[in-house]
């Protein structure tokens, strides 16, 4: 027996947002390490599925044991060369997720016009047994930590067990702004295509660092499959990042033009997938540039309190966007620049890490114990060493001068996209040393923030300015302030996984129903 399991990461737009909506301009976007884990493997043992053919349906089983109630069972048919997926009233949850559940059509339907009737049936013989899981950052640890007396520290985060217990049920959860449902949908949806054999089993092996340039087909099928399916469950089409962030990792994004799916966005099975969502149909027109952090620096991430309802913040944004539309382009183009400048530099670090290794490291070292406005002012650097540090020393202020337009777009547009108590808290984090910059992810609001630290190598825990950042998160009276323990993702995008090879999911997925 196959059992197939696929993960994808979680997202962190760091500059683009509201603009990223619009396919005129593009956000930057990292991957996180946090990942959303789906296997799909035989419901049945093989000895009783004769019988079990004879007088039961097909059913797919689907469990997120993070979660109280959290089954959802449903039987698959076939009628006219179609495939139904239908939830089973009455099973032990009565809860919907409309999430797995058009996830589970939609890539069954497209299975079955890529392969035929017979071939799906045959796959399916046995029925689908399937476990979700997302690593624990996605959703808030508090009342974990609580329940251990643990303070919200890094360290008491690596002492939870993995795919940690929520003790609810996923209506209640407190989710911290990581794309749950992108990266859940973008491996479920992954991992059925290649049980299922509609792509091959080494689609996601190469690294997707090229951008879609270099990606596999199959990939491009992941992608644009996902991106649809979660803009019907969403019941509106977003920009997308998030979904293209989990399916290609860290990326300059650009978005896809909402007519490539809007044919589809509607219940009517008999309409075919397949030519619209194909990575062969050319109104597929997202551009995924590669991005990627410097080295040695580190992403910390922070989950404040009372998250953002970004829906209500977004639709404000747009409304003013449209009412002052002068303002708002002339704010929009100047941010754009910002942004590039921001990334540029960001990549041009990157660069020079290849180019000197030795100096680079070096000038991280150094940097790290100097507040930035201490940067430039050493008399004694020059040459290659004095171009790295003004590469930090501009990303820095280019992440400074987002930070004040993002603050801008929120007083023209009555939105607290960083507001003043997030204000207090990412400024007493960038005047610590060794602190690159910092801002509101996404949309902003109540709701999370990033910084970008150096992480100087062999160098003693407490003086790494990431402990000093720990510090001024555990101390911070003006909200309440939990790190999240994600950073970048290494790997690039959705990947195959070995059930065994992660930590705490072969008892989850072995675990009897
Ligand atoms: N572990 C899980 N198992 C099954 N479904 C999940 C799981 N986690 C999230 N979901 C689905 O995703 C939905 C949440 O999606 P929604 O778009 O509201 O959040 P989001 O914007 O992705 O949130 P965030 O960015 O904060 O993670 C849930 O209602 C559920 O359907
Ligand atoms: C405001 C917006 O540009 C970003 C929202 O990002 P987040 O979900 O807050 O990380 C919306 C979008 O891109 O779909």
């Amino acid at each position: 027996m196959t059992t197939t399991a696929v993960s994808a990461p979680g997202k962190v737009l760091l500059a683009g947002g509201y603009l990223v909506l619009d396919p005129a301009y593009s956000g930057v976007v990292v991957s996180t390490s946090a990942r959303f884990y789906t296997s799909v493997g035989d419901l049945d043992e093989p000895a009783s599925v004769a019988a079990a053919k004879a007088d039961r349906p097909i059913e797919i089983r689907v469990r997120s044991p993070q979660f109280v109630n959290a089954t959802w069972i449903y039987v698959v048919t076939f009628v006219d060369e179609a495939v139904r997926v239908e939830q089973v009233a009455g099973n032990t949850s009565s809860s919907k997720n409309k999430f797995v559940h058009l996830a589970l059509q939609r890539t069954l339907s497209l299975a079955l016009e890529a392969r035929g009737t017979g071939a799906l049936q045959n796959s399916l013989g046995y029925g689908l047994d399937i476990t979700i899981v997302g690593d624990n950052d996605f959703y808030s640890q508090r009342a974990q930590l609580a329940a251990k007396n643990l303070p919200p520290t890094l360290a008491s985060l690596a002492e939870l067990p993995p795919f940690c217990q929520t003790s609810v049920q996923l209506a209640d959860v407190h989710k911290t702004g990581l794309g749950s449902s992108a990266a859940l949908i973008t491996s479920l949806v992954s991992s059925l295509l290649v049980h299922l054999r509609v792509i091959p089993r080494d689609s996601f092996a190469g690294d997707a660092e090229g951008g879609i340039a270099s990606a596999s087909e199959g990939r491009k099928l992941a992608h644009n499959l996902a991106q649809y399916a979660h803009c019907l469950a969403q019941g509106k089409v977003g920009s997308g990042f998030d979904v293209s962030a989990a399916v290609f990792g860290s990326q300059l994004y650009t978005r896809f033009d909402p007519e490539v799916i809007a044919p589809l966005m509607n219940d009517d099975a008999a309409v075919k997938l397949h030519p619209s969502i194909s990575p062969s149909n050319n109104a597929w027109n997202h551009r995924v540039k590669p991005f990627k952090l410097p080295p040695l620096t580190r992403l910390m991430l922070a989950d404040v309190d009372a998250g953002s309802d970004t829906p209500s913040l977004v639709g404000k944004v747009l409304k003013w966007r449209k009412e002052d539309s002068k303002t708002a382009d002339d704010l929009w183009d100047t941010l754009d620049k910002v942004n590039h400048a921001f990334s540029k530099t960001l990549l041009k670090l990157s660069d020079l890490y290849a180019q000197d290794t030795k100096a680079y490291t070096k000038a991280v070292k150094y940097l790290s114990t100097l507040q930035t406005v201490q940067w430039l002012v050493n008399p004694n650097i020059s040459g290659g060493d004095q171009e790295i540090m003004e590469a930090f020393a501009e990303a820095h202020q280019y992440s400074e001068d987002i930070r004040a337009k993002m603050r801008e777009m929120g007083k023209l547009s009555g939105v607290p996209i960083e507001p003043q108590e997030q204000t207090d808290l990412l400024d007493a984090c960038v005047f610590g040393a060794g602190v690159i910059g910092g801002g509101v992810p996404g949309a902003g609001g109540y709701d999370a923030i990033w910084l970008l630290v150096l992480d100087p190598e062999n160098c003693p825990h407490e003086e790494l300015p990431s402990s000093r950042i720990e510090g001024v998160w555990a101390g911070w009276k003006g909200m309440d302030v939990s790190p999240l323990s994600a950073s970048e993702s290494v790997a690039k995008g959705v990947r195959l996984e070995d059930v065994a090879g992660v930590k705490g999911l072969k008892g989850l997925v072995d675990a009897p129903w």
